[in-house]
């Protein structure tokens, strides 16, 4: 029998605006100008100045006064002429809008279970529309949440046309995330340039120490009091991606490498899932190889 999926929200119309630019005098007073001449009231408001490259970073929610219809296009387009005026990097997006995760699994199911149970319960406002994975273990889990499941081996001779059907399926089902929850290959360039600042990776290591394959061994090894896990943006230079959230967890030398790696699969669930809520709620905005998080 599987899971019933929880009901959708209640939606609120609630839009929100990100950007990033130049650092220089009136650009909150320019956005909020634009809002108060279009009839909206401010619901959140963050903002960062990045004084090492003088770069200034905001998110605004916004909604129309007295519950008022708002057109999208419109609000997009009207503030074109403010935002070629301070050079703007922006984004403006509901806050309804579903966006729709493509899951990438190996044999670990731990990261995929916890996305799929937050998914379905409601704490995660996405649609999973597919789970890709190079081993055929974890259909059942999707099986049970009733997702496609797509078997999609890789081997060295078939790499490319294993990204090229991933790719098909990203463009086919309107993907707008791809998180690799534990999947165990090492995504060619070219991949990574066409899922650039949308595919998100949790490695099980507080980066940027233990890089690479067996983290969990090389920190017991190693002797560390706290272990962890890294979700970062995927690049072509292997766990070198801006990283999004970090989780951590105490150790202690009567902890074995078995123990060490139960207790690091909590801290994988937990910096995987805050950072595809917040990569998914577009609270996340690239500074350089690093990231401005307005959680
Ligand atoms: N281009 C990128 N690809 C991937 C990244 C990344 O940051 N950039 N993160 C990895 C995840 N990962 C560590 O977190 C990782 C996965 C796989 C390997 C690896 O050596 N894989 C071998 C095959 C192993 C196997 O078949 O079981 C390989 O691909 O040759 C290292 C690190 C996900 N991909």
């Amino acid at each position: 029998m599987s899971a019933p999926a929880a009901p959708a929200p209640e939606r609120l119309d609630h839009f929100a605006l990100t950007l990033s630019c130049p650092d220089r005098a009136g650009i909150v007073y320019a956005v909020s100008r634009f809002l108060v001449e279009h009839d909206c009231s401010i619901v959140e408001s963050q903002q960062f100045t990045d004084r090492d490259v003088n770069r200034f970073f905001m998110r605004v929610e916004f909604a129309p006064v007295a519950g008022g219809a708002l057109d999208l296009p419109t609000m997009r387009s009207a503030f074109e002429a403010t935002a070629a005026d301070f050079s703007l990097t922006w984004r403006m997006h509901a806050t309804s809008e579903r966006p729709r995760v493509l899951i990438m699994v190996s044999k670990y199911g731990h990261c995929l279970n916890d996305l799929l149970f937050r998914a379905n319960s409601g704490a995660l406002d996405v649609e999973i529309p597919a789970i890709v994975s190079n081993h055929p273990d974890l259909a059942g889990m999707a099986d049970h949440y009733r997702i496609p499941f797509h078997h999609v081996p890789v081997t060295k001779d078939t790499k490319p046309e294993a990204e090229q059907k991933l790719l098909q399926l990203v463009d086919d089902l309107d993907i707008d995330l791809v998180v690799l929850a534990r999947y165990m290959q090492i995504l060619s360039p070219e991949l990574c340039k066409a899922l650039e600042g949308r595919a998100i990776n949790i490695h099980h290591s507080m980066l940027p120490s233990f890089k690479g394959a067996r983290p969990y061994v090389q920190a017991y090894e190693r002797g560390v009091k706290f272990i962890g896990a890294t979700a970062h943006y995927v690049t072509s230079d292997l766990d070198e991606g801006p990283i999004i959230e970090q989780a951590v967890a105490r150790v202690d030398h009567a902890m074995d490498a078995t123990a060490v790696t139960k207790l690091g699969r909590d801290t994988e669930c937990l910096a995987l899932s805050r950072a595809v809520l917040w990569h998914t709620q577009n609270r996340v905005l690239l500074d350089g190889h690093k990231t401005v998080v307005f959680s």
